[in-house]
């Protein structure tokens, strides 16, 4: 099977990448199902990257139906190893205005009917989740956006994204209180995918593309499909630049990640205890860990 060590999961309104080049549609069964769609693979800045289209290329998968796990090991079927997301983000702070850009290096989880892990079963691991995101990959996209010097794309090279369930937006209580815990930017699709990459040892960084003040700011009309579908036609095209950038700096130096050892350490049940079934479904993430 073809390899790509970059991955790119597009989010709302980035359901395809122009510039690839050399396409294939790779389909991929995995032990946890279907991804969202096929993953296309192309060549992007030279460099062999995995594209897959989040909700699926036309759209029909509402966040918590989202297949995550089949996702992120389809990915790492193909041999991805930093995995890039590209989403859009409603804004919970009067500085981070609609057409931003945010490279988010926390989050804050308030999903409530999401898969979120591929252990159990007779295999109990724990990862760390203190730094959810690949800092090395963050910075990669962060110089991209610096570097491309885009007229009027202001950057954040922080920030925290809260993951809520949806697929209704929130309400103004809580969007109040999401300000009030600190977090930057909202979203729906992120928290479970960074955990998944993180289980199965791939480094995973955000861009999250703002396009709407949520329900809180007073002199903002409340978040609606069509607001975030706007601002996102308008700032689409740099997505598109950016990430390329990205994976051009990447094919010339791919950055040491912490986790590309996630897992050592991390997995407590003694491997010759693991059901043979459990051992052969997870087989892509314990193999490197079994004599
Ligand atoms: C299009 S409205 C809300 C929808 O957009 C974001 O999706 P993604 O993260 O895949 O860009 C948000 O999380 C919601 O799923
Ligand atoms: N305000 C918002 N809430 C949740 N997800 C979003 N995606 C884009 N804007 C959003």
């Amino acid at each position: 099977m073809t390899q790509a060590k970059i991955g790119i999961i597009g989010g709302s309104g980035l359901y395809k990448m122009e510039a690839l080049q050399e396409v294939r549609e790779v389909k991929i069964d995995t032990p946890f199902g279907s991804p969202s769609d096929a993953l296309i693979v192309g060549q992007l800045s030279g460099t062999t990257v995995a594209f897959l289209s989040r909700h699926g290329r036309n759209h029909h998968l509402i966040p918590s139906e989202l297949p995550f796990r089949a996702n992120i090991y389809a990915m790492k079927t193909l041999g991805v190893e930093y995995l890039i997301s590209a989403s859009a983000v409603g804004s919970l702070q009067e500085k981070v205005k609609p057409l931003d850009m945010v490279v988010c290096d926390q989050f804050i989880d308030r999903t409530k009917n999401r898969e979120s892990t591929f252990f159990g079963e007779g295999i109990v691991a724990h990862i760390g989740f203190g730094h959810p995101i690949c800092e090395a990959l963050s910075s990669v996209i962060a110089d991209a956006i610096e570097s491309l010097n885009l007229p009027d794309v202001n950057l954040h090279r922080t920030g925290t994204y809260l993951c809520m369930e949806g697929p209704a937006f929130s309400t103004k209580a809580e969007s109040e209180m999401y300000r009030s815990f600190g977090a930057t930017v909202i979203g729906m699709t992120n928290l479970p995918e960074a955990k998944l990459a993180r289980e199965s040892e791939i480094a995973y960084a955000n861009l999250s593309l703002v396009t709407d003040y949520d329900c809180w700011h007073p002199e903002h009309d409340h978040v609606t499909v069509e607001m975030i579908l706007d601002n996102l036609h308008r700032n689409a095209e740099n997505a598109q630049k950016i990430i390329q950038e990205t994976v051009r700096r990447l094919s010339e130096d791919l950055p040491k990640s912490k986790a590309h050892s996630a897992l050592k350490n991390g997995i407590l049940t003694p491997l010759d205890k693991i059901p043979s079934a459990t051992r052969e479904k997870l087989s892509l993430l314990l193999d490197k860990y079994i004599e």
